[in-house]
């Protein structure tokens, strides 16, 4: 049975660049994030909801969400943002289990990228280990800056509401430390891709 590492981090850490790095491999990678996206684009299953529960004030003429407008009004209140999470993690986990029975149990390892691992402790019963991305907080802010546009006092504000990087340590098997060039990240991501290949198969 294939082993399931858990890819978490904080926003900016670099999950996505390493997830990456492992596909290239050939290893099967699910994304919780583009669950979401997909259950939030135009026409997505838990709109509805959204609307009903958080307000028709978050969404645009043509009936799409205004995800500019749902992040401010997520991130400056923990209680929105729970409101939010109410309606989607759920959601969130069933595609995932949904991913996972989709990939041949041969895979001797997979990866599932799930930002709130830390904080979400449910989300852990999907996976065997975990590894986590680290950076320095004003590498991550200066790399989503580069990436989206966001300004800094939106990135802090989202940061605010993740785990800090002592509570993801503490449920780390592996850890990256994301802080130097491309290749660096590469090789880090080559050394676990080798030992993940040489433990022994899941037994779940
Ligand atoms: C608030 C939303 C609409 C903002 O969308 P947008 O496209 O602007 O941003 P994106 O999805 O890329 O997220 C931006 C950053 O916020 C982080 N983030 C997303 N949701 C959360 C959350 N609930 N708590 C903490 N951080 C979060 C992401 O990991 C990323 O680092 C979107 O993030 C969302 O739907 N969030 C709730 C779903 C969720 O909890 N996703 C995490 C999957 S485990
Ligand atoms: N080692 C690196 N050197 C230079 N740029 C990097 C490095 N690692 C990641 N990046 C860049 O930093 C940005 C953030 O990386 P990435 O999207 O992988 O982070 P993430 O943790 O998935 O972010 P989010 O939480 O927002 O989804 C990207 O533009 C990526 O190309």
């Amino acid at each position: 049975m294939t082993i399931w590492v858990g890819l978490s981090g904080g926003i900016g850490s670099g999950k996505t660049t390493v997830a990456s790095c492992f596909a290239s491999l050939g290893i099967p990678v699910i994304n919780a994030d583009e669950i979401a996206h997909q259950l939030t684009a135009p026409h997505g299953l838990a709109l509805p909801e959204i609307k009903k529960q958080c307000g028709s004030q978050l969404f645009l003429a043509d009936g799409s969400l205004n995800r500019n407008q749902l992040r401010n009004w997520v991130f400056a209140d923990s209680t929105h943002r729970q409101r939010l999470e109410n309606i989607l993690h759920p959601l969130i986990w069933q595609g995932l289990q949904q991913a996972k029975q989709q990939i041949s149990p041969d895979k001797q390892y997979g990866i599932i990228e799930i930002p709130l691992l830390a904080e979400k402790p449910e989300f852990q019963k999907l996976v065997q280990r975990i590894l986590i991305i680290e950076a320095p907080v004003n590498l991550c802010i200066q790399r989503v800056q580069l990436r989206s546009g966001l300004d800094e006092s939106t990135i802090r504000a989202i940061m605010t509401q993740q785990a800090d990087s002592k509570s993801r340590k503490v449920i780390a098997d592996d850890t990256i430390t994301n802080d130097g060039n491309w290749p660096q990240l590469e090789q880090e991501v080559l050394k676990l891709h080798h030992f993940y290949q040489a433990l022994p198969p899941s037994t779940l």
